[in-house]
């Protein structure tokens, strides 16, 4: 609005126009803004007064500073005494607008209804319109201006392969067709530093091993290449002999591999096929649920040398599948040994390893029908980590094990460091940052980071962005697959429409135009990936998938295939369930944007990228205040951090004026009104569907359930008490108060109710005056007891309690227990 018209009605004093008003309150920000609008309208004013013309850049830019300054925590300047004042200017200040009328009345605001809009308002319910810029915490941490000083020529990659010409694998005792296969099939030329330790090991020697390496180092093949060895070497036994031409698969099942997750099952089967293209007698298979038993019987019926298996479905099945006999197995792999821990399959692996015995010591003479099959059974146990769990799962399986490491040199269980988990690092070559953002603008944040990240074709082709909740996955991919300038009425093609027309959208050809269905919910779970509309530029398109444990199990393999198929840029939206083992190829970026609940879980999540010596670049984001402490797990996460590797910091202004602002823009704040419409537009896209609405919702509250579920010793960090839930609210475009939000159909907990959120405050009230949390109230969301001071104790608690939250948040799948 021109403040023209009011103008004519001041009286303008003998001294001129204006004793400078002072700007008392708020921010600096805030203070700069108001002082800005304040020239702009006094320098206007008094062109006007002197018949001069306006320039237009100057009315622009009022209106522009208003707008940013939507929300009314703009400092207003003390009405001077020469000026009568308006009516306008005599409003108090209030800090947010809050009415049963969602439409603020200020006709500056960009949320003017939208035509076609739905106002899909609960009656009664109230909106908050709050400027995006104002009572933002401010960060308690500075960044240090040698942060941004990393040199990255110096940095070696610790997971690459060796390069030297000594180091090969056939040096190491693997033969040389296995050799060539490597090199011909698979484009392996030499193996890294846990292949070169693990291989030699193995090869020649049958004591139990713990194989202990980063993220990305090829332990697959430090374990799978020895035994595929051993295997031809039987095979070239029996050809000697003259027995039958090899082993065959009906000669006996030798190896078992475990692995906590049907994905990683199913990657480490894959791996494995194309290792045994060389000798193809050799057959593998795979038991991991998920599948009908009933043909995993027949598989196992006709004969296997090699299972990959999860140790739920392969302890029913020694217990009931007959065909299945175990006597002949000379190699059981334990593979991410910490994550079968911590999900509780103790049992299932005690009982598998008791019967693997039993039946070996029954069937002692069946080894003289296989010459060369070694007397005792070798047990491998992989693990990134060496916490108590896993000593426990070492102690299960394993007998005077040898610990193979990568660099020899490092402190091992001999010297009685055996809890220390800070022995698992990030990859050297790994580039490390931290977004400090407020909880407000998170959400604009995460876009604009996003944008930039893929401003450019080639400069990011896939990322992965981990989120702590499944529900706050299903809000996000849905927000960035939506047209958000689109009113309902053009609502994108693949809303409502299965998983199939959204996979041709994602190879690129063009979306089927379906008609929009108006009671379709976008939030069904058959669609995984989508064009991102917001992500995708002139130059090329961005595909997002998501990815989380409630979503069946074939639609979840089927979408991890086709991200790592895609050659396009593309963005996984996932929950943890991606953070271990998985080997997507070509990610360059790993976002956090919820940090992990553990540090181990943050590093297998950051592994996901910079993979056997190749590039990555992580970023997590951190909310200003204790969260900010987080950053000394970030350098406790490098072994070089003394050698000057730094982690550098971006603050939320930088991510929204690089990723909002495009070509040579202009007003150093130009950033704030682009980041303010976008969020207002995703308030809108919100509003105009009451699924969207609820999945907002849901969203909002299973984050701050998962919040609260970070390990007792990282909840320092991470306290929930301190979350601002009002400001966290928008962040999930929402305008509701938290404390009046309900959401039908929300996956509660037994007991749970819509006060949940204000029991997670310690029964504070969410909004309003009394929004201090009573700090010696027990948090209210059965979760772990923080004084507890065992180890173990919080340990198990806080995994139980994760189980728990997960179970209630209707993700009880999330780990597809085998
Ligand atoms: N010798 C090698 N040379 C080049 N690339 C390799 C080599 N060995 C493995 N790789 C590649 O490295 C990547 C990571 O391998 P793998 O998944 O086995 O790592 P990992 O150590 O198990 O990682 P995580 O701990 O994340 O599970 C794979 O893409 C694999 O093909």
């Amino acid at each position: 609005m021109a403040d023209d018209g009011m103008l004519l009605n001041f009286a303008v004093p003998d001294s001129g126009l204006l004793a400078r008003p002072s700007f008392k309150g708020g921010t600096w920000r805030d203070r700069l803004t108001a002082k800005k609008a304040a020239q702009n309208w006094h320098a206007k004013a008094t062109a006007r007064l002197s018949g001069e013309k306006v320039p237009k850049k100057m009315v622009e830019n009022a209106t522009d500073v208003n707008r940013t300054a939507l929300g009314p925590r703009i400092p207003r300047a003390s009405p001077s005494p020469e000026l009568p004042a308006t009516t306008e200017d005599n409003r108090p200040a209030k800090r947010a607008r809050v009415s049963g009328d969602f439409r603020p009345s200020n006709s500056h605001s960009a949320v003017a209804k939208q035509p076609g809009e739905r106002q899909d308002v609960p009656k009664g319910g109230k909106q908050v319109i709050s400027s995006l810029f104002t009572y933002n915490p401010t960060p308690t941490t500075k960044p240090q201006p040698s942060q941004h000083s990393r040199d990255d020529a110096a940095v070696e990659p610790s997971n690459a392969p060796l390069n030297s010409e000594l180091d090969t694998f056939t040096s190491l005792g693997i033969s040389a067709p296995l050799a060539a296969h490597l090199l011909n099939k698979m484009h392996l030329k030499a193996p890294t530093a846990i292949q070169k330790a693990a291989i030699a090991q193995l090869v020649q020697d049958d004591s139990d091993a713990f194989i202990q390496a980063e993220t990305g180092s090829g332990k697959t093949l430090a374990y799978l290449l020895p035994i595929v060895q051993r295997l031809m070497e039987l095979s070239a036994n029996m050809r000697k002999r003259n027995m039958d031409d090899n082993v065959q698969r009906t000669s006996g099942l030798f190896a078992i591999i475990m692995a906590p997750t049907r994905e990683l099952s199913k990657q480490i089967a894959l791996v494995l096929e194309k290792l045994l293209g060389c000798a193809h007698w050799l057959v593998a298979t795979t038991v991991i649920g998920g599948e009908k038993k009933k043909s995993e019987k027949a598989r196992l019926r006709k004969g296997i040398n090699i299972l990959v298996a999860t140790p739920g479905r392969l302890a029913d099945h020694l217990e009931h599948t007959e065909a299945l006999d175990v006597s002949n197995v000379r190699w059981l792999v334990l593979d991410e040994g910490d994550r079968l821990m911590e999900l509780g399959f103790e049992q299932e692996i005690q009982k598998i390893v008791g019967a693997l015995n039993l039946r070996m010591r029954a069937n002692k003479d069946d080894k003289l029908k296989i010459p060369g099959l070694p007397e005792k059974r070798t047990t491998v146990l992989c693990s990134a980590t060496m916490k108590m769990d896993v000593e426990r799962l070492g102690q299960i399986s394993l007998k005077d094990a040898v610990h193979i490491r990568a660099d020899p040199s490092e402190k091992g269980p001999e010297s009685g460091e055996t809890k220390d988990d800070r022995s698992f690092f990030a990859p050297a070559q790994l580039k490390q940052s931290y977004a400090v953002v407020a909880p407000k603008l998170r959400l604009v944040s995460l876009m604009a980071y996003l944008k930039r990240a893929f401003a450019r074709k080639g400069s990011v082709m896939k990322a992965i962005v981990f989120m702590s909740c499944a529900d706050s996955v299903d809000f996000h991919f849905d927000l960035l697959t939506s047209d958000l300038e689109a009113g309902p009425e053009k609502k994108k093609a693949v809303d409502g429409s299965d998983a199939e027309e959204a996979s041709e959208s994602a190879t690129g050809k063009k979306p089927k135009k379906t008609k929009a269905i108006p009671q379709a919910d976008p939030t069904k779970l058959t669609v995984t990936n989508a064009a991102s509309p917001i992500l995708c530029a002139k130059t090329h398109t961005v595909t997002a998938y998501r990815l989380h444990g409630s979503l069946q199990q074939s639609l979840r393999t089927s979408t991890l295939a086709h991200f790592a198929k895609n050659k396009e840029p593309s963005i996984l939206i996932a929950t943890d369930v991606a953070s271990r083992g998985l080997d997507l190829p070509n990610v360059d970026l790993v976002v956090e944007f919820d940090p992990a609940f553990a540090r181990e879980d943050h590093l297998h999540r950051i592994g996901r990228t910079a993979r056997a010596g190749r590039d990555g670049r992580a970023c997590i984001f951190l909310m200003p205040g204790c969260e900010e402490g987080y950053v000394e797990i970030l350098k406790s996460d490098r072994k070089d951090i003394e050698a000057g590797i730094h982690i550098s910091r971006q603050d939320a202004e930088d991510i929204l004026h690089r990723g909002l602002i495009t070509s040579g823009v202009m007003e150093k704040n130009a950033y704030m009104d682009k980041a303010t419409d976008l969020q207002l537009a995703t308030e809108r896209w919100a509003l105009a569907s009451p699924f969207r609405l609820e999945a907002a919702r849901r969203a909002f509250q299973s984050h701050i359930r998962a919040y609260a579920t970070h390990v007792a010793e990282e909840r320092t960090y991470f306290d929930i008490k301190s979350l601002h839930l009002g400001h966290l609210a928008k962040a999930f475009a929402l305008r509701e108060r938290p404390s009046g939000m309900k959401v039908p159909g929300a996956r509660t907990g037994a007991g749970r109710n819509d006060k949940t959120l204000a029991k997670v405050r310690g029964g504070a009230k969410v909004d309003g005056a009394s929004r201090k949390a009573e700090p010696n109230k027990v948090v209210d969301l059965d979760l772990p007891d923080s004084h507890d001071t065992e180890e173990a104790t919080k340990m198990r608690k806080a995994v139980r309690a994760r189980e728990k939250f997960m179970r209630h948040a209707g993700m009880a799948s999330e780990f597809n227990l085998g």
